[in-house]
C-alpha cells in the first residue's frame, strides 16, 4: 500500500511537471494525457465544489452565485503523517497557505488573472496541492459546472464552451469520471450523467455521485439509483449529503459536517443497509483505490510513453545540439571544440575525402606551366634585344672572351618574368583556399546552430589567409630573385664546355664562323648568347613553340629552374 501512495504521489508530481512545461492535455499525445486523473462533472449548483471539500475536509473553494469555477483546478491531494495542513499553489510556489480561506481567495484572484473579472472561462488549470493527514492520495480536477443558458455578461457560446472544455477532459480515455447529480433532480435530466454517457458508453470509467439526499421529497427516496437499478454503472452510486447553504453560512466545520453525513446514513431508514457505501469518506477511499488500480495498469504503457518521448527528446537535442555550459572555461573548451571540428573538415578538404585540394594541385601542375609557357622569352632572347643587351652591358670596354655581363643581364631579366606567373599562382591558391573554408564552416554539423561564431571563424580564417597570402608572395618572390641574382661559377663552366659544335652545325649558312676574337657581336655569337637564358629555365617546357629550333637540341644541357620554382612554391604552400 504504502508503495502505491507513493506512485500516487509520483504520478502528482509528473502531472505538476506536465503544468510548468505547458502539457495540459489539448492537442497530439502528451504525457499529461497519459496520466489517470479523476474529473469532477455536473451542472451549475449541483454539489461538485461540496463534494470536492468533503473529500479535502476543509472549506477552501469559492462560492457565490452563478459561474464560480471558470478555470479547471486541479487538485492534489497528499496524505501526510502528522503535522499542520497546508496548501501550495503551482504558480506561487513559495507560498505556503495555512489559512484555507486564503486558499479560496487566491483561487478567485488567479482564475481572474487569466479571465479578468468577467463570467468568461479559460482552460487553462489552476494547480493546488493540499497536505493533510485527512486526505487520500488523489488527484481531482475540478471543472466550470455544465449551464443550459448564457446569463447576462456571458458570451452566446458559454454553454457550448463549457461543455467543450469539459468534454475535452474526460473524453480522454485516462481519465475517472465523477458525474454528480443532485437526488432532488432527475436522473434522467442528469447533464453530467449525459456527458459521462456519451464519452464512456460502458460506464468503466464513470463513478456516479448523488448529492443533496437530504434535500429530496419527503417519501421518496433514492436508492433505486444507488443500488444501480435506475441507471446502471459498472462502480457502484455513492450517495453524499454536503453541508447545506444554512450550514455553510453558520460555518459548520467540515469535520463536523462529516460526522453528521456519517451519522445520516447509519440512521437512515432507507440507506442504513448501504450505509457502509455511503458518504463522503468512503467516496475518496473508493477513488484513491480505483486510482491506484488504474496507475498499475497503466504503468508499462506510462514507461513506454515516457521512455519514447525520452528518445525523441535526446534526437532533438542531438539535431539541436547540447546545453551550453553557464561557466567561462567550459564555453572556451566548447568553442576550441567546435574550432577543431572546423578544422578536421577543412583538412579533409585540403588532404582528400572531401573535394578541394586537388584544385590547389591544379594550380601548380595546369595553370603555373602554362603561364610560364606564355612569358615573352622569344622576344627577350631576339638577336636584336640579346645584342642590346650585351653591348649595354659591355658599355664603352666591349668584352674579351665571354660577355659575363651581359649573360648575368640576359639571365636576371629572363627569370625575372616568372614573378608574375609566381604570384598569380599564390593568388589561386588563396582563392581556393578561401573557398574551401567557406564550404568547411557550412559542412561542420557542429557548427550549425552558432551562427555568430561561424562568421568569427570565417572572419578569423579569412585574416590569416590574407596574411598568408602576403607572406607566401614575399616568399615566391625572394626565391626567384635568388634565382636571378646568384649565377655559380658552374653555370659559367658548363656554358663554355658545351659543344659550340651543334649550334654552329645547324648555322652553316653563317658562312664566315666567328672566333672570340673575330666580331663580338656577330649573329652567331649573339644566338649563342641569347641561349644562356634557356640555361636557366626548361625551355621544352617553356617554349614549346617559341624556341629556335637550334636551342631545342641543346635541351639535355639545361638546368630546370622550373623545378626550383616549384619546389620554393611548396614551401610557400606549407607555409599556408
Ligand atoms: N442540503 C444540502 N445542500 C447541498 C448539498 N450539496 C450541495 N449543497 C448546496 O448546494 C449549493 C451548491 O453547491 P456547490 O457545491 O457550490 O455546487 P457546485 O456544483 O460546485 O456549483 P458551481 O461551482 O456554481 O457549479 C450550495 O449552497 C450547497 O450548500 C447537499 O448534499 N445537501
Amino acid at each position: 500500500m504504502a508503495t502505491m501512495e507513493s506512485l500516487i504521489g509520483l504520478v502528482n508530481k509528473i502531472q505538476r511537471a506536465c503544468t510548468v512545461l505547458g502539457d495540459h492535455g489539448g492537442q497530439g499525445m502528451s504525457l499529461w494525457e497519459a496520466l489517470p486523473s479523476v474529473a469532477v462533472v455536473g451542472g451549475q449548483s449541483s454539489g461538485k465544489s461540496s463534494v470536492l471539500e468533503s473529500i479535502v475536509g476543509r472549506d477552501f473553494l469559492p462560492r457565490g452565485s452563478g459561474i464560480v469555477t471558470r478555470r479547471p483546478l486541479v487538485l492534489q491531494l497528499h496524505k501526510t503523517e502528522s503535522g499542520a495542513e497546508y496548501a501550495e499553489f503551482l504558480h506561487a510556489p513559495k507560498r505556503r497557505f495555512t489559512d484555507f480561506a486564503a486558499v479560496r481567495k487566491e483561487i478567485s484572484d488567479e482564475t481572474d488573472r487569466i479571465t479578468g473579472k468577467t463570467k468568461q472561462i479559460s482552460n487553462i488549470p489552476i494547480h493546488l496541492s493540499i497536505y493533510s493527514p485527512n486526505v487520500v492520495n488523489l488527484t481531482l480536477i475540478d471543472l466550470p459546472g455544465l449551464t443550459k443558458v448564457a446569463v447576462e455578461g456571458q458570451s452566446d457560446s458559454i454553454v457550448e464552451d463549457i461543455e467543450n472544455m469539459v468534454r475535452s477532459y474526460v473524453e480522454k480515455p485516462n481519465s475517472i469520471i465523477l458525474a454528480i447529480t443532485p437526488a432532488n433532480q432527475d436522473i434522467a435530466t442528469s447533464d453530467a450523467i449525459k456527458l459521462a454517457r456519451e464519452v464512456d458508453p460502458s460506464g468503466e470509467r464513470t463513478f456516479g455521485v448523488l448529492t443533496k439526499l437530504d434535500l429530496m421529497d419527503k417519501g421518496t427516496n433514492a436508492t433505486e439509483v444507488l443500488e444501480g437499478r435506475a441507471y446502471r454503472l459498472q462502480h457502484p452510486w455513492v450517495g453524499i449529503v454536503n453541508r447545506s447553504q444554512a450550514d455553510i453560512n453558520k460555518n459548520v466545520d467540515m469535520i463536523i459536517a462529516r460526522r453528521k453525513e456519517r451519522e445520516y446514513f447509519e440512521t437512515s431508514p432507507d440507506y442504513g443497509h448501504l450505509a457502509s457505501r455511503m458518504g463522503s469518506e468512503y467516496l475518496a477511499k473508493l477513488l484513491s483505490q480505483h486510482l491506484e488500480l488504474v496507475i498499475r495498469q497503466r504503468i508499462p504503457s506510462i514507461i513506454a510513453m515516457i521512455n519514447k518521448t525520452i528518445d525523441e527528446l535526446n534526437a532533438e537535442l542531438d539535431r539541436i545540439g547540447r546545453p551550453i555550459a553557464a561557466d567561462g572555461g567550459a564555453q572556451l573548451y566548447m568553442i576550441l571544440e567546435l574550432c577543431r571540428a572546423f578544422d578536421r573538415v577543412f583538412k579533409e578538404h585540403l588532404d582528400g575525402g572531401r573535394p578541394g585540394g586537388d584544385r590547389i594541385y591544379g594550380v601548380f601542375d595546369h595553370q603555373l606551366p602554362a603561364a610560364l609557357k606564355k612569358l615573352p622569352f622569344d622576344r627577350h632572347l631576339s638577336l636584336k634585344n640579346v645584342q642590346k643587351v650585351v653591348t649595354e652591358a659591355d658599355g664603352y670596354q666591349p668584352h674579351l672572351i665571354a660577355p659575363e655581363q651581359g649573360y648575368r643581364r640576359l639571365i636576371d631579366g629572363s627569370i625575372t618574368y616568372f614573378k608574375g606567373p609566381a604570384e598569380a599562382s599564390v593568388d589561386a591558391v588563396h582563392f581556393v583556399l578561401k573557398e574551401l573554408v567557406r564550404k568547411s564552416i557550412a559542412e561542420t554539423e557542429e557548427l550549425k546552430r552558432f551562427p555568430t561564431l561561424q562568421s568569427d571563424i570565417a572572419t578569423a580564417a579569412n585574416e590569416a589567409l590574407e596574411r598568408f597570402r602576403e607572406e607566401g608572395r614575399k616568399t615566391v618572390i625572394r626565391l626567384v630573385e635568388m634565382e636571378s641574382s646568384y649565377l655559380t661559377v658552374d653555370f659559367f663552366r658548363k656554358l663554355h664546355a658545351e659543344p659550340e659544335s651543334k649550334p654552329e652545325k645547324k648555322s652553316e649558312k653563317n658562312a664566315n664562323p666567328p672566333g672570340p676574337n673575330n666580331d663580338l657581336y656577330h649573329d652567331h655569337s649573339l644566338r649563342r648568347i641569347g641561349w644562356s637564358p634557356y640555361l636557366t629555365v626548361d625551355f621544352l617546357e617553356v617554349c614549346e613553340k617559341s624556341k629556335p629550333k637550334e636551342i631545342r637540341e641543346n635541351a639535355k644541357l639545361i638546368m630546370i629552374l622550373l623545378i626550383i620554382l616549384s619546389e620554393g612554391l611548396d614551401q610557400m604552400l606549407a607555409l599556408i
